[in-house]
């Protein structure tokens, strides 16, 4: 009677199924969208898996895996993992949200990190610039990919003025500047380009220039999302397999308001919050030196507390920061003894730690 099957529940098995990760990556196959049907009868389970490649190996690897973990729950008897490989999808597969759908675009590229906010003008470029930089200065093999199709602004923050060289084979070259490799719709965009092209055809736009950019290897590629949580921004974030996402905010109930629903849009596609950053949280007098809360304290604070995710740091509203990015000149690079500059390489260094944690256990975590 030790095996006795009752109470062999779908969530055991999905919480098993948590542990197998997909072939080569750090992501799990249920997180990741692989897991597309399960069926508990009696003592057998059955499962199936819907890859986004024709790859005979991975599919056999991925049956492997997953058939050995599943039959390592106490009280299974039969395992069956059905793999069904791209060309086999059934009609009406949510394939197209699996974020494995394209995950043989950027075969060099280890982590893809989103940085993201509910509302625009909060420092979402500036954050996801400065980080991309601390982590090439960190010696991580780094990209940024401005994919704000509403205002393209990474080109300005990182000086680069310049058109993209599009190779015979149709790759386009990244820019190397600041240590890090850059891409940008707006490149391609223009400052006066009718708003019309910045809508869902842009974003079709984005989605190809992530894959025609020719990244080579990559530790991390840092993604600057357009500012709000509709549509463009799901389906962007469902192009590429994410290691995680960044939320950045202002202290006001505002703008936390919209870090909710950050949270909620991550949580639609599995994606794993890395945590908060609350940008223009304080500001500190350069004659006196008194710190002044400009907006209202600890709301980033109490925000994490709430969804259980990290307060990765809060920037100081400071006119150099503002002026570097103008200026194309990062400030971690340009002034990095400034407090600005050293809360964004601390928080460089925590998502390297979380990065290099994979999937594991918190704080990466999957809001439920
Ligand atoms: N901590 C800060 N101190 C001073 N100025 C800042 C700070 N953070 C950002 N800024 C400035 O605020 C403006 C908006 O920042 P940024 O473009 O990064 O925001 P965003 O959220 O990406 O905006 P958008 O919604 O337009 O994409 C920029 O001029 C930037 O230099």
């Amino acid at each position: 009677m030790a095996n006795q099957p009752k109470g062999l529940s779908e969530s055991q098995v999905y919480d098993v199924l948590k542990s197998v990760n997909y072939p080569g990556y750090t992501y799990d196959i249920v997180s990741s969208g692989v897991v597309q049907g399960l069926d508990i009868s009696g003592q057998n389970v059955r499962v199936v898996l819907q890859l986004n490649t024709n790859q005979q190996e991975i599919a056999a690897q991925l049956k492997q895996t997953t058939e050995e973990a599943v039959r390592a729950i106490p009280g299974v008897n039969t395992v069956a993992a059905e793999v069904r490989l791209k060309d086999q999808a059934q009609p009406g597969s949510p394939q197209n949200r699996n974020p494995f759908a394209n995950m043989s675009a950027l075969p060099g590229v280890r982590h893809v990190v989103a940085v993201a906010s509910g509302k625009g003008g909060v420092g979402k470029s500036t954050v996801a610039t400065n980080i991309a930089v601390a982590l090439g200065m960190s010696g991580l093999r780094t990209g940024l990919l401005d994919a704000d199709i509403y205002g393209p602004s990474i080109p300005l923050m990182m000086g680069v003025n310049e058109q993209p060289q599009v190779s015979s084979d149709n790759r386009i070259a990244p820019f190397v500047n600041h240590g890090i490799k850059m891409q940008s719709l707006g490149f391609f965009l223009g400052e006066n380009a009718p708003v019309i092209w910045r809508g869902p055809m842009v974003m079709k736009a984005v989605q190809q220039l992530l894959k025609d950019t020719d990244w080579g290897e990559l530790d991390a590629l840092i993604i600057d999302l357009p500012p709000g949580t509709g549509d463009v921004q799901l389906t962007l974030v469902q192009t590429v397999p994410l290691t995680g996402a960044i939320l950045v905010t202002t202290p006001q109930d505002l703008a936390l308001l919209d870090v909710k629903k950050g949270a909620e849009m991550f949580k639609q596609v599995n994606a794993p919050l890395i945590g908060i950053v609350e940008n223009m949280s304080f500001f500190v007098c350069p004659d006196c030196g008194k710190s002044t809360e400009v907006f209202r304290r600890g709301g980033g604070q109490k925000e994490s507390e709430r969804l259980g995710i990290p307060l990765l740091g809060r920037i100081p509203l400071d006119p150099v920061v503002c002026d570097t990015g103008d200026l194309g000149a990062p400030l971690v690079l340009s002034h990095p003894d400034t407090s600005a500059a050293e809360e964004f390489k601390a928080i460089a260094a925590t998502v390297t730690e979380l990065l290099s944690r994979g999937t594991g256990p918190a704080p990466i975590n999957i809001i439920n």
